[in-house]
């Protein structure tokens, strides 16, 4: 391909801001005439990874949008939803590739994480496939650290209980976290400075100042996340599950290529999905029925060496406590998979627990490695 005009929207959100700095990172913009979009200020200055084209366009116009040979949005479903019907009744033949969920489980599109579902891309793209589509973070988390497990073949159903972070809800929601952080502090910071003070009467003040009426929560829909956790991500669905619930089976079945969740050959993936005062890192409790017992040692080399990403961490306080948390993971693309041991259930029964950045593994990343795949070709 001669330097394709690829064309970038929402890359000044909070995803499109981790791509922009991975892309910058990995030298992506070397081989790509890279094209800006806004849905704000268009005509504006392009950001400085432009090259010949120095201005934004409108997010809109379809005409801009259609002389790109790929175009990357990180601007949300609602966008994805009004543009993409209208670029292909246009006739654009290019290949889209989005963050938003809205297109994950259209039949055309592929869910992409190509570290656990490089083949079934590879398939795609021989079938004329131009329509990529990132997974759901906590379900791409999941499946780099568990992929190896999945390559053999070895699991017969996952119980994923989650604490999943801020970011997931988006910008406004971290700084609404950290203002409850703020909040609370600041509430006891006499009580605090004393030594002497009782803790039953800090924790009396935290407890009334959270559930206050001008303890800042309007964007958690008016809970506490900050000293609490709220047990229930996006809108409900059916069997009493959460949507984000119901994306742990339906796109992890997807992206494996087996047939639909809840249908014969599938593999039963379910929980319950809980946000907690993380910042970007989603972390997972994970019960895995096997369908063999399998040794222990066995499988921490089966997870080692699915992908160049994952991390077993033995299963001894010490280093769990050091390298299987948010702090430790944040802001890098190691999956620390750990806790591994075999349950009271039985010997084909595994616990683990793993951490990801639901901004990277979980958002962005996929994203960009879809972009020089299909650069590669
Ligand atoms: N947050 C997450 O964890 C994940 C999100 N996604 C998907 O990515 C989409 C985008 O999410 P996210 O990046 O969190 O959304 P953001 O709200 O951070 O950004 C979306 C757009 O908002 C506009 N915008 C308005 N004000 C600002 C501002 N002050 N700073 C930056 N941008 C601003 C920008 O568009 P413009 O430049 O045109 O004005 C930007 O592209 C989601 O809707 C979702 O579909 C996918 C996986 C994970
Ligand atoms: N729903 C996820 C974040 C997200 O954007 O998911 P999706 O890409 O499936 O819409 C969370 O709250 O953590």
């Amino acid at each position: 391909m001669a330097t394709p005009l690829v064309g970038l929207v929402g890359w000044r959100g909070m995803v499109g801001s981790v791509l922009m700095q991975r892309m910058q990172d990995e030298g992506d913009f070397a081989f790509i005439e890279p094209v800006f979009f806004s849905t704000s200020n268009a005509g504006g200055p392009a950001p400085a990874m432009a090259k010949n084209e120095k201005k934004l366009y409108s997010a809109d116009d379809i005409d801009a949008l259609k002389r790109c040979e790929i175009i990357i949005t990180c601007q949300g479903g609602d966008y994805t939803k009004e543009i993409y019907p209208k670029i292909r009744a246009a006739g654009w033949k290019g290949h889209w590739i989005d963050a938003a969920s809205s297109l994950r489980m259209v039949d055309e599109s592929v869910i992409i994480l190509d570290p656990v579902n490089r083949p079934v891309i590879d398939s795609a793209i021989s079938k004329g496939g131009n329509l990529w589509v990132g997974g759901n973070c906590t379900v791409s988390l999941m499946l780099m650290a568990m992929g190896g497990l999945f390559r053999e073949g070895a699991i017969e159903w996952v119980s994923a209980m989650t604490y999943q972070a801020a970011s997931g809800a988006g910008a406004q929601n971290m700084r609404e976290l950290l203002s409850q952080m703020g909040a609370l502090h600041d509430a006891v910071k006499v009580e605090l400075a004393d030594p002497a003070s009782a803790i039953l009467d800090i924790d009396r003040k935290v407890a009334e100042t959270m559930r206050s009426a001008n303890f800042p929560k309007k964007n958690f829909r008016n809970t506490a996340l900050a000293g609490s956790l709220i047990p229930w991500i996006d809108v409900p669905v059916e069997h009493g599950q959460t949507k984000e619930e119901w994306k742990g089976g339906s796109e992890c079945n997807k992206i494996l290529g087996n047939p639909p969740f809840r249908s014969a050959g599938s593999i039963p993936i379910d929980g319950l999905c809980v946000r907690i005062g993380a910042m970007r890192c989603h972390s997972q409790g994970l019960t895995i029925k096997l369908k063999k017992d399998i040794p222990l040692s066995d499988i921490e080399g089966i997870l080692a060496s699915a992908n160049d990403w994952v991390k077993v961490v033995p299963n001894d306080r010490e280093t769990t406590e050091r390298d299987l948390t948010p702090a430790a993971v944040t802001g890098t693309l190691t999956v620390p998979v750990g806790r591994l041991h075999k349950l009271a259930m039985g010997p084909d029964y595994l616990g683990a627990f793993t951490v990801g950045d639901q901004l990277l593994w979980g958002a962005a990343e996929p994203l960009r490695r879809m972009l020089r795949i299909l650069l590669e070709r």
